[in-house]
């Protein structure tokens, strides 16, 4: 039957594709994804009726958000079209989310087929809380009047003073939000398909803590991501959310490029054949050997409270690569071994420890701003130049950094001795650096995590739950 079981709540993390931005689109290239402490948690709960009361509907809500609740009724659509979804309006307030949307749609579709209850109404009523870790969004966006420190309140929710202080209260709508860059949809997408498994299946039909539990969800919220965006991207990101840090190859774009539209004749039979691998063949790579980091140093963020374009950005750079064919082959497939020429580096070969890394940075950035001059985008501009080789050779106990993913104004990973002397000096130099050239650069607190999707207890939810 289409459950509901208790109250289940999952994480998913972050991810920073720290080399491999661009050659990772083409499965040829590969890249290192690290997945970050940073999560998205989703809390999926039974909704309680009074006897005799039939009501149907799923309530998702990001109370740490103005206006975050979005409801949603469904239905079995005909000629096998699978679960539909239709958002219902609450007061005078309509913001669609599509992340959620979509999400939802896919994976009911996937559990009435799974739990062999096709009539929609045996999905029974669910509300789903979202909480979201505070290096998600700049923590001074949004607010007209308020400085970054005053502009959040940390503590539980709707009216609550009992919270745990990790989540904070915005005082501002998602929309205006300000991402930090760190891939939000995607772990939201992940973190919510993988509640709702978890929330209707039987443990015998899905169960996270197993491979064929994680490839499951991987391949299912690949699916709902991708139809979300409206694009096809390499994946990286529902992968890191998933597995947390590996070598990244992306899956064949084929596999989802035959899917029909939910709600569309056959989409049902459709997604449960790609979902499970038998209609087609997934050869997404994450391979955990490939990734390390040295005993002492960690992976941390700095948010440069900017932010680029992602998809314009892909968009100049693979016409470069049209354009310019055989060039442009070349310097990817030198820039592909510089890249494994790090990540050995960062794996531990060749026993120098620290002292190789910025070397290896080094001639990964070289390359990557070749690329960057030759297709006219500013993958690592001047100011991220400047900066980046400021903290390398400034701060004591830091080994260097890169701008990650698409490059541009987006947030910098860097790696640093793993200790609190190192990051006070780190703090204080960004500081001083964001007074004089009058930016705002900033030390996240977030770090590279090897672990991807999991459950959580409930304990950490104090004062956010209804
Ligand atoms: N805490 C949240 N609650 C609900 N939806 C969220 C939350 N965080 C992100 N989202 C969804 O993800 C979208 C942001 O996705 P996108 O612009 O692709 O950014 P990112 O690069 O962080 O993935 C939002 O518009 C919203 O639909
Ligand atoms: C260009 C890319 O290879 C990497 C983009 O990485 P980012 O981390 O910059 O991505 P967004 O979260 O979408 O901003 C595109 C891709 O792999 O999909």
């Amino acid at each position: 039957m289409a459950g509901p079981n208790p109250t289940t709540a999952i994480s998913a993390p972050g991810k920073v594709l720290f080399t491999g931005g661009y050659l990772v689109l083409d499965r040829a290239y590969t890249g290192l994804v690290y997945g970050l402490s940073a999560r998205i948690n989703v809390i999926a709960q039974e909704i309680t009726t009074s006897p005799g009361v039939q009501l149907t509907e799923i309530v998702v809500e990001s109370p740490q958000f103005l206006e975050a609740q979005w409801r949603y009724g469904y239905h079995l659509a005909d000629e096998d079209g699978g679960i539909s979804v239709t958002q219902l309006q609450i007061g005078s307030t309509f913001s669609p989310n599509p992340f959620v949307e979509t999400a939802l749609a896919y994976a009911l579709t996937y559990i009435s087929r799974t739990s062999h209850q096709h009539p929609a109404h045996s999905i029974k009523s669910a509300r789903l809380a979202i909480l979201a870790d505070n290096d998600y969004y700049s923590q001074s966006s949004g607010s007209s009047s308020t400085s970054s420190s005053s502009s959040t309140v940390t503590g539980g929710g709707a009216g609550s003073t009992t919270g745990s202080g990790r989540f904070a209260r915005f005082p501002t709508t998602l929309r205006k939000a300000n991402k930090t860059g760190l891939g939000s949809s995607a772990a939201l997408v992940t973190s919510l398909t993988a509640a709702l498994l978890a929330h209707y299946l039987a443990p015998s039909q899905f169960d996270l803590s197993t491979p064929a539990g994680k490839a499951t969800l991987h391949n299912l919220a690949q699916a709902a991501h991708c139809a979300a965006q409206g694009k096809v991207g390499s994946g990286f990101d529902v992968a890191a959310a998933v597995y947390g840090s590996f070598k990244y190859r992306r899956f064949s774009p084929s596999i989802l490029s035959g899917l029909p539209e939910p709600g569309a004749p056959g989409f049902a039979s459709a997604l449960v054949g790609v979902v499970d691998g038998k209609s087609v063949t997934w050869d997404t790579e994450t391979a955990t050997a490939g990734v390390g980091l040295p005993a002492g140093v960690a992976l941390r963020m700095c948010d440069v409270t900017c932010g680029s374009e992602t998809p314009g950005m892909v968009k100049q750079v693979l016409a470069w690569r049209a354009r310019e064919g055989a060039a442009a082959t070349a310097l990817w497939d030198e820039l592909q071994a510089r890249n494994e020429e790090l990540a050995a580096v960062l794996r531990g070969d060749g026993g120098n420890g620290t002292g190789d890394i910025r070397g290896a940075l080094d001639a990964v950035r070289a390359l990557t701003r070749r690329m960057g001059e030759a297709s006219g985008v500013p993958i690592e501009p001047p100011s991220q130049t400047e900066l980046l080789d400021a903290l390398a050779d400034r701060v004591e106990g830091v080994y260097g950094g890169v701008v990650p993913g698409a490059g541009g104004f987006d947030a910098l990973a860097l790696l640093v001795r793993d200790d609190e002397e190192t990051a006070a000096r780190l703090k204080a130099f960004l500081e001083g650096w964001s007074k004089e050239k009058g930016a705002r650069v900033k030390l996240l607190e977030v770090r590279g995590q090897l672990e991807g999707a999991r459950r959580e207890e409930l304990g950490i939810y104090e004062g956010w739950l209804r």
